[in-house]
C-alpha cells in the first residue's frame, strides 16, 4: 500500500514565507492562487497582456503581474497555462527570468516527461498533480474539504525539494484528504490515460450512446438525458462517498442484477484491448506527438470536434432542462 500523506506529515516552514508565482488564472490556476492565498502565502499570479482572466483574479483580490515580472520575484513559480503552450512561455518568458536556487512546478507532467521543457539543473521541479478539475480543487478547500493530489520531484536541486513541494500540496488542500508520491512518468500516463479512457473519453461517450439509443428507439429526448445523464452524478456521487458498494446498497436489487449483467456485455475484452491501445500510443509519445502536431497546425480539427459535441441533442436537450434547476448554476471562475 503506499504511503499517503496527510496535513500532519507536512513540513510547513519549506513553503511559509515564500513568494510563489501562479502562471496562469484558469480552471487549475484560481484554485492554486486562491487556496494558497488562504493559506498564508505571498502569491503574484502571472499573466499576458490583455489577458481575460487578469481581472478576475484582480477582482479577487490577487496581485497580478506580466509572467516575466511575477517569475523574477518568486521563490516557486507554478505553471498553470495549457500545456500545449507552455513549452514556448517557458522558453520566451519563465526560464529567462528564473531566480537562482527557486522552484519550477507543475500540475501535470506532460511537458517535462516528453521533454519539451528542459529546466537548468540548478533548480528544484516538482509536480503537485490534483486528481480532479480545478474549479473542484477550489470548491472543495473553500467547504473545508481537498482534492487528493499525486506529487513528484524531477529535480532536487536545494535538498529540499519534496519538502517544498508536500508543503504546497497542503497549500492547496490536498493533504486534507491524502497525497502520493509518484514520478513525471507514473503522473503523465495515468492521468492522460484516465482522462481519454474513463474519465472524460469514456463516460461523456457512453452516455451519449445511451442517450442515442433511446432517443433512436423512440423515447423521449428528455427521459433518455434524465435516465443517461442527470442520474449519473447522483449515481457517481455516491461511488465517491462509498464505493460501488453504497451505489449498490442504494440502488434496487433489479438495477443491481441489471449492473452484473449487462455491464460485462458493454465493457468487453475488445473494450480493455482498446484501452491497452490507448494506454500505449500514451507511453509511447504518439498521442503527445498527434496533439502538439494538432496546435501547430491550428487546431481546426479540435475547434471542429468541439463545435460537433456542442451542438449534439444531449446538449440542447440537457441546457433546457438545467435551466429549471437553479441551484446547479454556480457562479464560478
Ligand atoms: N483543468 C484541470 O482541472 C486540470 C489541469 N491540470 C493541468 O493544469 C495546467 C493548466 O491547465 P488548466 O487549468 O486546465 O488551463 P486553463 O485553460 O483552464 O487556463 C489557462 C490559463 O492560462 C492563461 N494563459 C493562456 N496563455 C497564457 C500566456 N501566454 N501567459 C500567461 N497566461 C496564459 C489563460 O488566460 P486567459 O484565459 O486570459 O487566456 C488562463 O488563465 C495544465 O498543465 C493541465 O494539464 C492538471 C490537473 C487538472
Ligand atoms: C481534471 C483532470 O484531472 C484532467 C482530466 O486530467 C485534466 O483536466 O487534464
Ligand atoms: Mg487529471
Ligand atoms: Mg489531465
Amino acid at each position: 500500500m503506499a504511503k499517503v500523506y496527510y496535513d500532519q506529515d507536512v513540513n510547513w516552514d519549506a513553503i511559509s514565507g515564500k513568494k510563489v508565482a501562479i502562471i496562469g488564472y484558469g480552471s487549475q490556476g484560481h484554485a492554486h492562487a486562491l487556496n494558497l492565498k488562504e493559506s498564508g502565502i505571498d502569491i503574484t499570479v502571472g499573466l499576458y497582456a490583455g489577458s481575460k482572466s487578469a481581472q478576475k483574479a484582480k477582482d479577487a483580490g490577487l496581485k497580478v503581474a506580466e509572467v516575466a515580472d511575477a517569475v523574477k520575484d518568486a521563490d516557486i513559480t507554478m505553471i498553470l497555462i495549457p500545456d500545449e503552450i507552455q513549452a514556448k512561455i517557458y522558453k520566451t518568458e519563465i526560464a529567462p527570468n528564473l531566480k537562482a536556487g527557486s522552484a519550477l512546478a507543475f500540475a501535470h507532467g506532460f511537458n517535462i516527461h516528453f521533454q519539451q521543457i528542459q529546466p537548468p539543473e540548478d533548480i528544484d521541479v516538482f509536480m503537485v498533480a490534483p486528481k480532479g478539475p480545478g474549479h473542484l480543487v477550489r470548491r472543495t478547500f473553500a467547504e473545508g474539504g481537498g482534492v487528493p493530489d499525486i506529487f513528484a520531484v524531477y529535480q532536487d536541486a536545494s535538498g529540499k525539494a519534496w519538502d517544498i513541494a508536500l508543503a504546497y500540496a497542503r497549500g492547496i488542500g490536498g493533504t486534507r484528504s491524502g497525497v502520493i508520491k509518484t514520478t513525471f512518468q507514473e503522473e503523465t500516463e495515468t492521468d492522460l490515460f484516465g482522462e481519454q479512457a474513463v474519465l472524460c473519453g469514456g463516460i461523456t461517450h457512453l452516455i451519449t450512446a445511451g442517450f442515442e439509443t433511446l432517443v433512436k428507439a423512440g423515447y423521449q429526448p428528455e427521459i433518455a438525458y434524465f435516465e443517461c445523464f442527470h442520474e449519473m452524478k447522483l449515481i457517481v456521487d455516491l461511488m465517491y462517498e462509498g464505493g460501488m458498494a453504497k451505489m449498490r446498497h442504494s440502488i434496487s436489487d433489479t438495477a443491481e442484477y441489471g449492473d452484473y449483467t449487462a455491464g460485462p456485455r458493454l465493457v468487453t475484452d475488445k473494450t480493455k484491448k482498446e484501452m491497452e491501445n490507448i494506454l500505449t500510443d500514451i507511453q509511447d509519445g504518439s498521442f503527445a506527438t498527434k496533439w502538439l502536431t494538432e496546435n501547430k497546425a491550428g487546431r481546426a480539427q479540435f475547434y471542429a470536434m468541439r463545435r460537433r459535441h456542442a451542438e449534439h441533442q444531449i446538449e440542447e436537450v440537457g441546457g433546457k432542462l438545467r435551466k429549471m434547476m437553479s441551484w446547479l448554476d454556480k457562479k464560478e471562475n
